[in-house]
């Protein structure tokens, strides 16, 4: 099958990679990590893709699956129009010279005990290159081309800083002539003074070679300066992807949102958002249901029928959550109404519990302990808010859990959103689920605000 420049270079679709969780010798698979789980993206000859993300959201895993480095468990990735998961050992070979992949830490690339020289010769000769005064040549023009000298060659990899060192990554990575460079993390292990340096030297590289580069960064700052599109994912997903300056300028996505208002920046008017991202992310054995995102979501949707502010919202589905998983412990609750009450524990029979305090002391505790005010603007809210408090109380924390999960269910949780292009970008958020002719959204879709 040929394959034209007009063409992707590299196809990705419904891409997936699913680790078994092992539960013991005789167990076997209890579960699956869903480190990457049906992502879908094409990139063209000489475009700069980043992937952003925090720590554990997947990005690894999705550069090593999509260049074979891991054997992805789902989905298609086509190279110049070639399903790479049917190629033959010839094609692999060729395939694994084309896609270079360079990595965080410049520091454990390289053999202590070879010379820069030979590190970047050795593609190669990996490669067949028999002629040593050949290899030579190349490897001099290389050095110079990533800011280094040809005399160089004879050093030794303890010699070089960490930014140098990745200008030799670069250097042995650009060897065997690539198309596409995959990075991973290329400057976070580098001093902030050297990271710009290192990715002008990328944008500088990219254009002298024509290269595709695909970037994987937990930091939007480094995506920003070098990348053309960006994904934003999490927890195995991509929850929006647009041309970066759409990014970066109008984020769809309140994850995307929340990520930006957490880069440093020296301007004050600029930090206007005050999201804060609370809590790590969620553990992708067992995401949560409807959006990934929604245990954390700083945008989550109230259910149609209740007008809350976004803040009292979050501060019901945390106590719905404590309710739901047992963390709200009663007996402590107790504990410390007794002791509003002035009951003295010692004439108590055994540990004490919610019937050995009145009701109304143990409720003003709940509030106080879980932040609900005593009064909710919405009524139907305060109705279910109140009904169990009052089983809480009595020390049915079943009937309570009943009473938060038929009153407080999100879309959010409910459903999960499909990644749908918008004007040239894709965005998975019930925010946008409906939007009206005009683009803009329906008043019942707006993110609701304090
Ligand atoms: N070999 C493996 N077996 C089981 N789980 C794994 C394996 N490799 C990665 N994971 C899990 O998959 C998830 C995604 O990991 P991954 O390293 O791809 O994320 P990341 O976004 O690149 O984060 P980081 O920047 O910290 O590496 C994590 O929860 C991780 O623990």
């Amino acid at each position: 099958m040929s394959w034209s420049r007009s063409e992707p270079i590299m196809q990705i679709e419904n891409l997936e990679k699913h680790y078994p969780l092992s539960g013991g010798l005789l167990s076997g698979e209890v579960g699956r990590v869903k480190a990457v789980d049906g992502i879908s993206f094409d990139i063209h000859e000489g475009e700069t893709f980043g992937i952003v993300g925090e720590s554990g959201c997947g990005k690894s895993t999705a550069a090593t699956s999509m260049i074979r480095l891991e054997e992805p468990t789902g989905g298609q990735v086509r190279y110049k129009g070639k399903d790479i998961t049917e190629y033959d050992s010839t094609e692999l070979k060729r395939f694994r010279r084309n896609v270079q992949m360079i990595f965080q830490d410049p520091d454990s690339s390289f053999d202590p005990r070879m010379s820069i020289g030979d590190a970047v010769a050795e593609p190669l000769i990996v490669q067949g290159m028999s002629d040593r005064k050949k290899r030579e040549a190349i490897v001099a023009d290389l050095l110079e081309r990533v800011g280094l000298s040809a005399s160089d060659m004879a050093r030794y990899p303890h010699e070089f800083s960490g930014g140098q060192k990745q200008r030799i990554g670069l250097a042995r990575a650009l060897a065997v002539n690539p198309d596409v460079i995959v990075a991973d993390e290329p400057v976070s292990a580098l001093d902030v003074s050297i990271q710009s340096e290192i990715l002008q030297l990328m944008k500088e590289l990219q254009e002298a070679f024509n290269l595709t580069i695909i970037v994987i960064s937990h930091n939007l700052g480094v995506i920003r300066e070098i990348c053309d599109r960006v994904a934003v994912m999490y927890l195995g997903e991509f929850v929006e992807v647009a041309n970066s300056e759409e990014l970066f300028n109008d984020p769809q996505h309140p994850y995307t949102r929340a990520l930006l208002s957490a880069i440093p920046t020296p301007d004050p008017r600029e930090r206007g958002l005050g999201v804060e991202l609370k809590g790590d992310v969620p553990d992708p054995s067992a995401p949560p249901s409807g959006c990934r995102f929604h245990t954390r979501c700083p945008e989550v949707i109230p259910p149609e029928n209740l007008e809350l502010s976004q803040s009292v919202w979050r501060d019901v589905l945390h106590f719905r959550q404590r309710v739901r998983d047992s963390t709200l412990n009663l007996d402590s609750v107790a504990e410390t109404a007794a002791v509003e009450e002035g009951i003295d524990t010692d004439d108590i029979d055994g540990d004490i519990s919610v019937s050995d305090v009145p009701a109304e002391t143990v409720i003003t505790q709940l509030r106080r302990e879980n932040n609900l005010p005593t009064e909710l603007a919405d009524s139907t809210a305060n109705e279910t808010l109140d009904k169990a408090f009052d089983q809480l109380a009595r020390g049915d924390l079943e009937g309570a859990k009943e009473t938060l999960e038929e009153s407080f269910m999100t879309v959010c949780e409910r459903d999960a959103p499909v990644l749908t292009e918008r004007e040239g970008r894709q965005v998975s958020c019930h925010l946008h689920d409906d939007v009206t002719t005009d683009g803009s959204m329906l008043e019942a879709d707006q993110p609701v605000s304090d």
